[in-house]
């Protein structure tokens, strides 16, 4: 039902900025609207700070409340509220709940008609315009048409206020920098005067600083509340103990009635495992990632807004303004990247303060795999700069920050709370975390994992990964693969580029990297399939997602067709048929992978793609005839003997540390190799084909240098890996 706007105009004193709005008129709006009681912690004083023309940055925690911070002044004056957003999604949703409410808001974004735009336009042209909050992405605002329409409503006294939601988005400082927020400081010189409203739940000071000198913001009021949740409960589980993780969840997840949660997971891949997992063992359940085409996605989150299911197995796709209040359980079943995105993250949890929890599975395998990620996302971009260095360093450093967390004894909210800088006692938490409510079990836990870690000498082969890191840091290019990039394509995905681990790791630039790196990408992805196959993950026959289905194929013959082209031009001239050449590559990956699993397929694909950059002319040409041979052969599909992928991770460990076999060139790719091994005779021409353990000793010369490694490096590693 529509509500009547209340006259709250006859509520406020005095004119302008000197226009002075009743406390008791502004609840009574919060009332009115919205049902609640009594304004929250420091919403009334934004409240009234932006009211009486002020500037003001607001850090309150996830699910504070701050949208109300720019929802009450829409209704308490006339004219328009402008609200910047990152996500499509978010605005969505909170122009749907105001409607509902019967207030009048709007976005305007890529996806909507020309026919609803020119609707809003209107609607702003007119005298007095019915629309009291406008909802729109950066992008946008930096366009010159819509600059001049805001302009022109400036001109006509018509707006009140600039709301900038997820304000930490505009600095290279946060843990989710927009290039796209960027382009909001010319705001202040095109609509001066204008009160700016900066919100945002995660900005340590540098980054506070950092949006209120980008939105030239004047003498701004600093609100600031303690990022405390008190009524999350923290607990950490540790993945290499546990006999079975997924079976783990599964049992807490039932255990815990069907209440409505978010599992958070790295790649695409297991959101969908782990949805089939818990599905077929009777958990209401689906995956959310941005390999779903929109459609999808939006009806899952239906789906789960209105409890028709009650879990999401999602990417950091599922992200920022998903505004369920009663999601009991929030688990991160990998590693995330930063206490920053632990915190926004977990902070979905509980927004109606009510009892919730926060679980985060740890594996030393996520850690060493993320840390590895992070390590490859310097080379994403081609910009090179010491400041750029300097954040790559920093996106290490925020990961070590969450390690601790995990690895760590001591409470985990006095850890959470003095990341963003907060100095709390311990007693704070009143045994609202596991480390507090059960540090002895705990402190077993962590020497079990400690026992654990220490026989399988992970010490030694997270050097390998530590040696990648320290060897890119040297390029000095730096890519902020983890953050989102432009909106322009957000507006598609709605999401940062990291949805997927995989994906990231495959697809960051990975031609520049050096031929050591290529081989350890290639270690891990083996490394990972083993894993799986160990964990009985294969669900090939039992999920329809994992086929390779024939768009699939099409859209992978165009990468290696690009890749091919690329080879082309880093060669010089080779070849002619590139469309024969890529439909043949991908006819090798199909037979081998292709009846298998949809993620062995597409990894053999990246193996090609990744091959395809560093290889020499002589390889190219001879695995370009030997792959044609094979297409004209048109052999049966030849399925990997289930021996070839069933050792189980800790082996291939093992083998990489212990075994002394000759060492093999390095710019022999592996993967590649076999599969041309695996589905043919004639593959004398190419160089000999190594063991899986052969090739990953291969490396051994190369990480002997490890042990040269600055002692500064060596130490900072060690404590890193340090359980305590
Ligand atoms: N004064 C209040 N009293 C009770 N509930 C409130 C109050 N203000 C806001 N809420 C509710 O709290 C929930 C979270 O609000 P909101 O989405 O604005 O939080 P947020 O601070 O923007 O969180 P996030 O950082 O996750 O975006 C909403 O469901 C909202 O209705
Ligand atoms: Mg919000």
């Amino acid at each position: 039902m529509k509500k009547s706007p209340l006259p709250l105009q006859s509520a406020s004193i005095g004119e302008g900025k000197n226009q002075k709005w009743g406390r008791e008129a502004l609840v009574k709006l919060l009332r009115w609207h919205f049902g609640h009681a009594q304004f929250r912690d420091k919403q009334l004083e934004a409240i009234e700070a932006v009211l009486s023309g002020r500037d003001c940055f607001c850090l309150m925690p996830t699910g504070g409340g701050k949208s109300m911070c720019y929802q009450i002044p829409a209704l308490a004056k006339t004219g328009i509220v402008l609200v910047v957003c990152p996500l499509i999604a978010l605005m969505e949703n909170q122009v749907s709940a105001l409607k509902e409410k019967g207030i009048s808001a709007e976005f305007l974004s890529s996806t909507q008609t020309t026919q609803t735009k020119n609707k809003i336009y209107e609607d702003l042209a007119l005298g007095k315009p019915s629309l009291r909050l406008l909802y729109v992405t950066p992008e946008l605002i930096a366009t010159p048409g819509f600059m001049s329409k805001l302009m022109k409503i400036h001109s006509r006294g018509l707006l009140n206020l600039i709301a900038i939601d997820e304000a930490h988005c505009i600095s290279t400082w946060g843990h989710d920098f927009r290039p796209s927020y960027r382009k909001l400081s010319s705001l202040r010189n095109h609509l001066p005067g204008i009160p700016i409203l900066a919100l945002t739940a995660t900005a340590v000071p540098k980054v506070q600083n950092d949006v209120m000198q980008s939105l030239g913001m004047e003498s701004p009021l600093v609100l600031t509340s303690s990022f405390n949740r008190p009524n999350i409960y923290y607990e950490v589980r540790y993945k290499d103990i546990l006999d079975d993780a997924y079976a783990d969840l599964l049992k807490k997840l039932k255990t815990s009635g069907a209440v409505c949660s978010i599992i958070y997971c790295l790649e695409r891949a297991m959101c969908d495992n782990l949805s089939a997992y818990l599905s077929e063992n009777g958990i209401s359940c689906a995956a959310y990632h941005a390999g779903q085409n929109d459609k999808l996605r939006s009806s899952i989150l239906d789906d789960w807004i209105s409890s028709k299911i009650q879990v999401v197995v999602a990417t950091v796709a599922f992200g920022m303004g998903i505004d369920r209040k009663d999601v009991r359980i929030v688990c991160h079943f990998n590693i995330p990247k930063s206490m920053e995105a632990f915190y926004q993250e977990s902070g979905r949890a509980g927004r109606d303060q009510l009892p919730s929890t926060s679980i985060l599975y740890y594996g030393i395998e996520d850690h060493k795999r993320m840390e590895f990620i992070l390590s490859n996302a310097k080379n994403k971009k081609s910009q090179s700069s010491s400041s750029q260095d300097g954040l790559f360093k920093k996106l290490l450093a925020d990961f070590n920050q969450m390690v601790e967390y995990c690895e760590g004894s001591g409470c985990r909210r006095k850890k959470i709370l003095e990341s963003f800088g907060e100095q709390v006692p311990a007693s704070l938490c009143k045994n609202s975390c596991d480390a507090c409510k059960h540090p002895n079990q705990v402190a077993r836990q962590l020497e079990e994992l400690t026992t654990t870690c220490a026989s399988r000498q992970r010490n030694q082969f997270s050097k390998i990964l530590m040696r990648s890191a320290v060897d890119m840091s040297d390029e000095g290019q730096y890519s902020e693969f983890w953050n989102r990039d432009d909106e322009a394509s957000c507006s598609e995905e709605d999401i940062s580029d990291s949805d997927d681990g995989n994906d990231v790791a495959k697809s960051s630039t990975i031609s520049k990297f050096k031929s050591g790196v290529n081989e350890r990408i290639d270690f891990w992805e083996h490394a990972e399939e083993n894993y799986n196959q160990k964990k009985g993950l294969d669900r090939k026959n039992k999920v329809d997602k994992n086929e390779v289905s024939e768009q699939l194929r099409e859209a992978s013959k165009q990468r290696l067709f690009e890749a091919l082209t690329l080879a082309q031009r880093r060669l010089g001239s080779l070849m002619n048929e590139f469309e024969k050449s890529a439909s043949s590559l991908e006819n090798e990956c199909y037979k081998k992978y292709g009846k298998s699993r949809k993620s062995f397929y597409l990894s053999q694909v990246a193996n090609t793609v990744r091959w395809l950059s560093t290889t020499n002319s002589t390889d190219l040409t001879n695995r370009l005839r030997i792959s044609d041979d094979l297409a004209s052969e048109n052999t049966p599909p030849k399925q990997e003997p289930s021996g070839s992928t069933s050792s189980s991770l800790n082996q291939v460990i093992t083998e990489t540390i212990n075994e002394e076999v000759p060492s093999v060139t390095s710019s022999t790719n592996l993967s590649c190799v076999s599969s041309v091994q695996s589905s043919t005779t004639t593959a004398a021409s190419l160089p000999p084909i190594p063991s899986f353990s052969e090739f990953t000793k291969s490396r051994k010369a190369k990480d002997r240098a490890v042990d040269k490694l600055p002692e500064t490096v060596e130490k900072n590693m060690e404590k890193r890996m340090r359980l305590r």
